[in-house]
């Protein structure tokens, strides 16, 4: 059986009872990290504290390992249990449906065991899940790279007056250019998109394409590490954000649309203003 577990935001304790049952009938357990990053990160200290709450040895699984290595999960999962852990929600990234969907071409039982995703953790800002358009994701632009593709997305769902969560990009374990050309692999130090290089990239493509989709006016809401006990979420136009330190990562953005009352009322906790009063208090 192949159990494919959500983590939920925060730290190793926001698993559910249903999940941490799962993980103690298993007999590997690997933890999936290049899509998402709890808390305290994956470094070793990280994924201890997780093998000690869960009382397993966890492989740590990057994007080369799930890539490479699907096949040889898969059979063990055929013979065995095993754990697949997702930080978030396993579906709260599109990267998962097609191991469970490998996993079932291959008749292998799969058991999915949801938890919170980053896909809902932004209703804490009062924007009403139900009135956002399709999610962007933003890659690190390049000096010979900078893909302009989710324009039209925005452009879209602001033409509907739908809210747009941004994803920010990560770069875990990237073979670094240089090193795939001389055939031997050194990877870049791991890099997470912040709310300031996302703001910086839209305006930069808003200004490169002109059609006035929205501009540094447009207000928007950041947030910086959900769920967890430090979690910032701050609304102001982008020109204010972009003064803000949203401090560690992860940082996800949304550009927000029209709004209802209900929706101002519960925004107002979380301007800048009201930010830095808290601040002040600190
Ligand atoms: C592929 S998505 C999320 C996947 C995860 N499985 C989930 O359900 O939450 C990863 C992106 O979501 C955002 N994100 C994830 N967790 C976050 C958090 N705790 N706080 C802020 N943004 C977060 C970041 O922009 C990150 O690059």
């Amino acid at each position: 059986m192949l159990y494919v577990i959500g983590l939920g935001l925060g730290d190793e304790r926001d698993i559910t009872l249903k999940g941490l049952e799962a993980v103690k009938k298993c007999d590997k357990v690997y933890v999936e990290a290049y899509t998402s990053l709890l808390s305290f990160g994956l470094s070793s200290s990280g994924l201890s504290s997780l093998e000690e709450l869960y009382g397993k040895s966890i492989t740590l699984a990057d994007r080369e390992m799930v890539e490479e290595k699907v096949d040889d999960i898969l059979s063990e999962a055929r013979e065995s249990n095993v754990a697949f852990l997702v930080v978030g929600d396993p579906f709260g990234a599109t990267t998962h449906t097609d191991l469970v969907v490998r996993a079932k071409k291959l008749g292998v039982e799969v058991e999915v065991i949801h938890n919170a995703s980053v896909m809902n953790a932004v209703g804490l800002c009062g924007l009403q899940l139900y009135r956002y358009g399709e999610t962007i994701s933003l890659p690190f632009f390049t000096d010979t790279w900078r893909p302009d593709s989710f324009y039209e997305k925005i452009q879209s769902n602001r033409v509907l007056g739908l809210h747009t969560l941004c994803l920010l990009d990560i770069r875990v374990k990237e073979p670094s250019l240089e090193s795939l050309c001389r055939g031997r692999k050194q990877y870049e130090p791991p890099k997470y998109m912040t709310i300031g290089t996302a703001i910086e990239q839209l305006l930069e493509v808003e200004h490169s394409r002109g059609q006035s989709v929205y501009n540094e006016d447009t207000t928007c809401v950041g947030f910086a590490r959900l769920g967890s006990k430090d979690q910032m979420v701050v609304a102001g136009s982008m020109k204010e954000l972009l003064t803000v330190d949203f401090g560690a990562p992860l940082h996800c953005l949304v550009i927000v649309g029209k709004t209802h009352p209900v929706e101002e009322e519960m925004l107002e906790f979380y301007t800048l203003k009201e930010y830095l009063k808290s601040q002040k208090k600190t």
